[in-house]
């Protein structure tokens, strides 16, 4: 029928570009778009004067009743709409593959890198330029060996071009990034190419092939042209990323943000030699995201959603946070916590308050123990005001308290409030600096912003307070005011012994019926936060709560602590992303 090769695109590829659109749309950024563009028109011109030649010299052939009959250079325009849809699908799977990574922290110096990451990457070269000139005499020889010499020399050319850009990185990274975007689209295409030529709908000519099926009708070569096409659309991606990645990593190099700077410019960063990369800050981000990801899952899957730098930035204050925090609650002793605290002082006194001369540096490796010193050396207080960080350090002070006296330091609910404000108000506030920084919008009602901001951080609070109940029983913290436990008939005491029971779930109720009201009062406020920002601080916030609702729903406990079901999680920022971005 004249519209099979058409129908091939109704029912295989239409639909799976659809589905993935879908899907990733509400995740998609306008770089996003734009490379995805840029890379069809390429792979659509480079594929043009190679897919007529092919045709013309009849190495491919389509019966002239299965196609449509309007052509582009002998090209029928199924087949160029194959190019188009083939580099779209598999660049969608590669986008969605890669958002949960951060890339900055697979760069590397040559030195730096593993022995074997440069004997890989020196051997794939090899093997491009290896595999072009194999294809060249292929071609040279005429034989059935044709059409597998003229993907060789095509293909190979570009793919040892870009392995030669970004080979380092491609081996550094996890395979979900590299290999699963390749292979997932190449296995559905040889299926469907496999349906194709099994129904005639196009014909590779028996003298110019080799004979040999990968299964069922599909050709080797044609196994072969979708691997290394995807492979094609892959590397390109990545080339393209390492430049963004590079650019997002150094501010010192780029001070403009990526998502602000043309394509073009944002390509120059990848001509940064590897030698100029800062690897401290590399092996800081590395140390940062590894914290991010083991201490809490719904601000590491929430970062994903972020712009490259205030994703970084955001991942080295959460970092930051962390170790204080850890510092603290792992000391032996309260006079030890307070050391720390005190310590921490002194490194934000070296960094805001001490004459330009002061060595932050030298005071850091002085005072903290090395696995401390990424985390401190790399804080981004050129982007952070000072106040609510010395605010956090203060409501530390409030943990180490328990250990102290014997009377709880959260007596009265006001005492709850301010104890909440000043661990995580503080953190709302810092992460508008960071957002207000990387934006380029002019920000009004700043001030309106910062208020919710605090308001929505003590919503947080409430449901992690609520949350962990026992887990935090176990440490000797009795967060709940005395005064709610007195209206229960309980002590600070009953409650370190036994964390469960109606009494504890009034209470945690009740303090989620408050985090709800905070979180209502507040949540308005955050559709004026600039436009980088707005979707994925919604996500992060939303994400939190819905340990909140899962929790009011007398939802899932593991040792007394809420779990967020993964679909849940997923589902939550899917939908948010949708409506927000
Ligand atoms: C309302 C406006 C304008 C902005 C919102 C500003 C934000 C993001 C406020 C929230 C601030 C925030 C992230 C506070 C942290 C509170 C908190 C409960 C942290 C718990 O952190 P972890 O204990 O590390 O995480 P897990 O609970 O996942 O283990």
């Amino acid at each position: 029928m004249f519209f099979d090769y058409a129908l091939v695109h109704v029912k295989f590829t239409i639909p799976l570009a659809g589905l993935l659109t879908f899907l990733i749309k509400p995740f998609l950024t306008y770089l996003d778009v734009t490379r995805i563009l840029f890379l069809v028109t390429v792979a659509v011109t480079a594929t043009i004067p190679w897919d007529s030649y092919l045709i013309r010299t009849g190495v491919w052939t389509y019966p002239e009743d299965g196609v449509l009959g309007a052509s582009l250079f002998s090209i029928p325009v199924e087949e160029l709409f194959f190019f188009v849809i083939q580099t779209y699908i598999t660049s969608l799977v590669y986008i969605f593959c890669n958002k949960p990574i951060l890339l900055a922290q697979y760069l590397t110096t040559r030195e730096a890198r593993p022995e074997w990451v440069r004997q890989g990457k020196a051997f794939g070269q090899f093997l491009f330029v290896a595999l072009t000139a194999f294809g060249g005499y292929l071609v040279i020889q005429n034989d059935q060996r044709t059409y597998l010499g003229l993907i060789l020399a095509w293909a190979c050319p570009v793919l040892c071009m870009t392995w030669s850009l970004s080979g380092d990185l491609i081996l550094a990274l996890p395979w979900t990034s590299t290999v699963l975007p390749i292979m997932a689209p190449t296995i559905y295409l040889w299926f469907v190419d496999e349906l194709s030529l099994r129904q005639g709908i196009w014909t590779i000519e028996d003298d110019t092939k080799l004979g040999s099926q990968l299964f069922g009708k599909l050709d080797l070569e044609e196994a072969i042209f979708f691997l290394i096409s995807n492979m094609l659309v892959v590397f390109g991606l990545l080339a393209f990323d390492k430049a963004t990645a590079v650019h997002d990593a150094f501010p010192e190099l780029f001070p403009q943000p990526s998502s602000s700077v043309p394509i073009m410019s944002l390509l120059r960063a990848r001509a940064v030699p590897s030698s100029q990369y800062d690897m401290q800050r590399i092996v800081g981000i590395q140390e940062s995201v590894a914290r991010l990801q083991k201490k809490s899952r719904s601000f590491h899957i929430a970062s994903s959603v972020f712009p490259g730098r205030a994703r970084i930035d955001l991942t080295l204050l959460y970092s930051y946070c962390r170790l204080a925090d850890d510092l603290i609650d792992d000391a032996e002793t309260p006079e030890e916590a307070l050391n720390w605290i005190s310590k921490l002082k002194g490194h934000l006194d070296s960094v805001y308050c001490a004459p330009k001369a002061a060595n932050v540096g030298h005071f850091i490796r002085a005072n903290f123990p090395p696995s401390a010193h990424s985390a401190l050396n790399l804080l981004p207080t050129h982007v952070i005001s000072s106040e609510p960080l010395y605010e956090l350090l203060e409501g530390f002070r409030t943990d180490v308290e328990f250990k102290m006296s014997d009377r709880p330091p959260i007596q009265e609910e006001e005492h709850l409030e301010l104890y909440a404000s000043r661990v995580a108000s503080t953190i709302g506030e810092l992460c508008l600096d960071v957002i207000f920084h990387h934006t380029l919008q002019k920000v009004e009602n700043k001030r309106a912003l910062y208020s919710a901001a605090k308001e929505m951080g003590i919503a947080l609070q409430y449901v992690n307070i609520a949350r962990d109940v026992v887990v935090d029983a176990k440490i000797g913290r009795v967060y709940l005011p005395t005064s709610w436990l007195e209206e229960e008939g309980m002590t600070t005491e009953m409650v370190l012994k036994k964390p469960t029971g109606p009494q504890i779930d009034v209470m945690r109720r009740r303090l989620l019926g408050k985090a709800f009201q905070r979180y209502r009062n507040s949540r308005p406020a955050m559709d004026l936060i600039p436009k980088e920002g707005r979707g994925p601080m919604i996500v992060a916030v939303e994400s939190y709560m819905e340990i909140g609702r899962v929790l009011a729903e007398g939802g899932l406990r593991v040792e007394g602590k809420a779990t967020v079901p993964a679909w849940r999680r997923i589902g939550v920022v899917w939908k948010t992303a949708l409506r927000n971005f």
